[in-house]
């Protein structure tokens, strides 16, 4: 479980983020929306210790996470974030094999290779992995991140801890039959005993796949909860500012929103 109690954090005389508190449950796949610079991001950061609160804390477990030695958070805590370029010239494998660097000396083994292996594979980029990264798309290089983090908390079959999972627009670059792969593969593996924290833009797809949706607006939580309670006609009018309609999905019933 994670649990963000009174969060707030400035930069400068600027509050970016007011009293957010929040729990994020293992199993639920929890996704975070909301306008340019409302603090999604900044959240993101603060929930990852990428940045300190002014005041509150965070816990990871019944552990505050200032407190968590890096070597173990490393093996427990996964972050995607919105910067995809990296300043070496790495291969695809080179890459994703970053995400096995908390488990290995000085050479990946056999397994590391194959976990590494079945990650590319997992996002629909194996046949890449001899590529240099600095060559690829926007897209392939966003699923090569997407596979670096999932090598990170790739799980061995004895291992039953909790992990945290904590994407920031993994989609954003995404073919519309790879976002929902992507969002199919996190989902599940939300189910088992991750936490898993997701910022997009696209209200459809939260509807879709989110069990909990949290809406942030000016450094601040509008709302959190069941996706059908927080992402209201209301919620959506006063947030971002447009008018949005409802349908019926005609196979689903689940909402579909249309502007
Ligand atoms: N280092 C900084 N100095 C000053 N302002 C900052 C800094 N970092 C972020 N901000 C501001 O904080 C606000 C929140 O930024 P944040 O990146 O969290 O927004 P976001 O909700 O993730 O937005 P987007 O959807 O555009 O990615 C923005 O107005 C941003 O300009």
């Amino acid at each position: 479980m994670l649990r963000a109690e009174h969060l707030s954090f400035k930069i400068g005389g600027n509050l970016l983020l007011t009293d957010v508190s929040l729990t994020l449950l293992p199993g639920e796949f929890t996704m975070v929306l909301g306008p340019n610079g409302a603090g999604k991001s900044t959240l993101l950061k603060l929930l990852t210790g990428t940045e300190m609160p002014y005041q509150g804390q965070v816990w990871y477990d019944d552990q505050p996470l200032k407190s968590i030695p890096l070597p173990t958070l490393a093996r427990q805590k996964a972050v995607l974030s919105q910067l995809l370029s990296l300043p070496f010239d790495l291969s695809v494998t080179d890459v994703v094999m970053m995400g096995r660097y908390p488990y290995f000396d000085l050479n990946p083994t056999r397994q590391d290779k194959q976990i590494a292996d079945d990650c590319l594979e997992a996002v629909g980029m194996f046949s890449f992995k001899t590529r240099a990264f600095a060559s690829l798309s926007g897209g392939e290089k966003q699923k090569v991140h997407l596979a670096r983090v999932l090598a990170q908390l790739y799980r061995q079959p004895s291992d039953q801890s909790v992990k945290y999972l904590f994407l920031d627009e993994p989609i954003s670059a995404l073919d519309i039959h790879y976002q929902h792969q992507i969002l199919k593969l996190v989902r599940n593996l939300a189910s088992q005993n991750m936490v898993v924290f997701v910022i997009v833009h696209d209200i459809n797809l939260a509807l879709q796949y989110a069990q909990k949706v949290i809406l942030i607006d000016q450094g601040s939580i509008y709302g959190i909860g069941h996706p059908d309670d927080v992402l209201t006609q209301s919620a959506i009018e006063t947030v971002f500012q447009l008018t949005p309609y409802f349908m019926t999905h005609p196979e689903t019933g689940r909402r579909v929103m249309i502007c």
